[in-house]
């Protein structure tokens, strides 16, 4: 995507063709800065403390986690060691242990001498393959806007959208953005209700310096806000993102999904959910039972961090001192509230049946 006219990617190589650079998204929407990632140690920190976020693109960075690790120490105790540092930082989204596990398989049968080039190689296609899958993830996604914007007779069409699910969040183009994207270049008018996504204001800090960017007309709303306004028919469809969907089309993703899916429900709006199919687990079935779900810790609650009237950056007190927090990150959707899947090979229901025939190459033999 571009900022300020300059064409950006989430994730690229440094000058030295070894080191990778991020968009530390912790400093977003006041501050843009790049971090530098050196080694596997640097990738993971990034990861767990949320630099680079976002199911997609944790996982293109742990597969360069992997190749900067090779290229210290291309043995097979470093590869398996890299590969058990970078899977213990995150446990909910399916993709970064997708990404490793794909990873390992891609070297370990290699002499360890031809690790590195290798490793990298094939982190640049997981990047690579995850702008394809954006991408058409927002062509399908565009016909969804464009029948919404038929029926509206050319008013514009409200969308709502949970957390992060853009460009930041992925390589490029973003899930649930992506079709949003796609309308607003097409000239397709709309508007988008962006939850602030607390405790990490993932959509008040990053999707609304996304749209910024890209002048998207939206609105920051806070969380509680969705069923109200859905209520009042402000809402023409719901888009997110997905962390881990299910066989069975349950779908995991930043906690608030849920009772923005059950809102959605009550009041007919279609919630349509971008998956594209390295978050999708053939493996899980029943996703509220089985999903880890991870638990963060309380500061993010309790504290606050913004940029003061003198354009200091400071953390505040929210809370009083002594009150217990709890931050479980995701929730789960059931299927039976999805109204679509929107993937990369079209818009599909979220059942088993479904995703069968769209991926039967993944149902088949489940990873
Ligand atoms: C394109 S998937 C983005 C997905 O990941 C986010 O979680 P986090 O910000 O904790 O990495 C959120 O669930 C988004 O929907």
């Amino acid at each position: 995507m571009r900022i300020e006219g300059k064409a950006f990617t989430t994730i690229w190589l440094g000058d030295d063709a070894a080191s990778i650079h991020v968009i530390d998204q912790t400093r977003l929407p006041h501050k843009f800065e790049i971090v530098t990632i050196s080694n596997v140690a640097e990738a993971a920190r990034a990861i767990a403390d949320m630099q680079v976020r976002g199911a997609p693109l944790i996982g293109v960075t742990a597969a360069y986690g992997v190749a900067l690790a090779m290229r210290a120490d291309p043995s097979d105790g470093n590869l398996d060691k890299a590969c058990a540092i970078l899977a213990a930082t995150r446990p909910t989204a399916v993709n970064l242990k997708w990404a490793i596990e794909s990873t390992r398989r891609r070297l370990s049968g290699l002499p360890p001498n031809e690790r590195g080039p290798v490793a990298y190689a094939h982190a640049a296609a997981i990047a690579d393959e995850d702008v394809a899958l954006c991408e058409a993830i927002g062509e399908h996604g565009l016909a969804l806007i464009e029948a919404a914007a038929a029926r509206k007779g050319g008013e514009r069409v409200n969308i709502l959208t949970h957390c992060n699910a853009g460009w930041l969040a992925t390589v490029d183009w973003g899930t649930a953005t992506a079709p949003i994207y796609k309308a607003h270049e097409k000239g397709v008018p709309l508007h988008v209700w962006v939850d602030e996504t607390r405790p990490r204001n993932q959509g008040a800090s990053l999707t609304a310096w996304e749209l910024n960017q890209h002048g998207v007309p939206h609105t920051i709303v806070i969380d509680n806000a969705g069923g109200h306004l859905m209520q009042h028919g402000d809402v023409d469809l719901v888009i997110v993102g997905t962390d881990r969907t299910t066989a069975s089309g349950d779908v995991c993703n930043k906690i608030g999904t849920y009772l923005k899916a059950l809102a959605a429900k009550d009041n007919g709006v279609p919630f349509y959910v971008a998956a594209p199919s390295p978050s999708i687990d053939f493996t899980m079935d029943d996703g509220v039972a089985e999903t880890p779900i991870e638990t963060r810790s309380p500061q993010e609650i309790t504290h606050i961090t913004g940029r003061a009237a003198d354009g200091r950056i400071e953390t505040v007190c929210l809370v009083p001192l002594g009150s217990a927090a709890h931050n479980p990150a995701f929730d789960v959707t059931p299927a039976r509230l999805v109204t679509g899947l929107i993937t990369e090979r079209g818009v599909i229901a979220a059942s088993r049946d479904a995703l069968a025939r769209a991926f039967p190459d993944r149902a088949a033999k489940p990873q």
